[in-house]
């Protein structure tokens, strides 16, 4: 059996294959495929009545060309701090943050606002900030396109109608936000947001307010307007089916990027496909990377631990080994 026949995980791969050819198509060739998202020792503090507060401290990141990737990380580490900083809403204190040549610690305000109006598009969590109530999802979507210019209102009737289509909620098109379900409302929600053909979406919880069968639906909305436009996706999510259906999950600890896990379809001789996850720590450029916290509890790790380089990798052992192993006995 070949891997065109029947794997048992054949959507992701395919959908991924898809996805990347499509942008690479939009790009313009494969060359210009790399960083299309780069983050690099990106720091945010805020002040408040003198109180610094660091919430990036340095984070590195780098996101392909179509790649559909998602973000999780503890409260308070900083997810919406980069989701504000990437969509053009904030602007970092220092570090590289660029998204498709715009450079977001530069912008004058004009460029900003061609920026969110045309190239990128958001999907917030309270379905109240990304649907106007008085709206029809049909004019929910002609709405940004109306407000960017340059298409006639007809073709702007047929892309909202293609648009609403392609999430699967064509059938919704004359109804107002509040005559839909929390799902079709972010379904609409990712046509709005794609309506001006950006080149990134941005979704913050996307499903955090729905029940798993409905989430399930508008992650597939995701997967498609991924797929079926090449637009680069960045999905912060708590979800755990979200980030487990995605190639890559980034994980965001103390404002830093701690760890990334990327999944592969792994074909075996006998046919069968398997989806493999494999989980990297992040080095920086200085030489810095976070261990995972399983990790420094299974050796009860504190303080300083002890390095050796290896021919082929480095090994990190407890500073006080006779104390690690007293408290692993306790
Ligand atoms: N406007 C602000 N002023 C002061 N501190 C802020 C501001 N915005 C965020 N912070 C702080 O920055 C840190 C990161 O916050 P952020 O909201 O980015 O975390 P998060 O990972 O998105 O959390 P959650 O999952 O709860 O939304 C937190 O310590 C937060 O209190």
């Amino acid at each position: 059996m070949t891997a065109t026949q029947t794997p048992v995980v054949p959507d992701l791969a395919a959908l991924q294959q898809r996805a990347a050819q499509r942008a690479a198509e939009r790009a313009g060739g494969q060359d210009r495929l790399r960083g299309h998202i780069v983050c690099d020792g990106l720091v945010r503090i805020f002040k408040t009545e003198g109180v610094e507060v660091v919430a990036l401290q340095g984070l590195d990141m780098v996101i392909d060309r179509g790649e559909l990737v998602a973000i999780v990380g503890a409260s308070g580490s900083g997810k919406s701090t980069l989701l504000n900083i990437l969509s053009g809403l904030d602007t970092p204190t220092a570090g590289i943050a660029r998204v498709a040549d715009y450079d977001l610690l530069n912008l004058s305000a004009k460029r900003r606002l061609s920026y969110r109006r045309k190239k990128v598009g958001f999907v917030w969590q309270q379905t109240g900030r990304n649907l106007l109530p008085y709206l029809t999802a049909q004019e929910n979507v002609e709405l940004p396109m109306e407000l960017a210019g340059g298409r006639r209102r007809r073709a702007r009737r047929e892309r909202a109608r293609e648009l609403l289509d392609l999430v699967g909620v064509g059938y919704c098109a004359d109804r107002r936000p509040g005559q839909l379900s929390g799902g079709e409302q972010q379904r609409c929600a990712v046509a709005v947001a794609v309506a001006n053909d950006p080149e990134v979406l941005f979704a913050d919880e996307p499903t955090g307010e729905l029940d798993e069968a409905t989430g399930a639906e508008v992650f597939g909305a995701l997967q498609t307007i991924n797929a079926e436009l090449g637009v680069t996706i960045v999905v912060v999510t708590h979800d755990h089916a979200v980030a487990s259906q995605v190639r890559r999950t980034v994980a965001i600890r103390d404002g830093r990027t701690a760890s990334e896990v990327r999944r592969t379809a792994r074909i075996h001789e006998d046919g069968r496909t398997e989806l493999v996850s494999e989980e990297y720590a992040v080095l920086d450029r200085t030489g810095r990377m976070q261990l995972p916290p399983a990790f420094v509890e299974a050796l009860s790790l504190r303080d300083r631990v002890r390095l050796n380089l290896e021919p082929d990798h480095v090994e990190v052992r407890p500073g006080d080994q006779r104390r690690a192993e007293r408290e692993a006995g306790a």
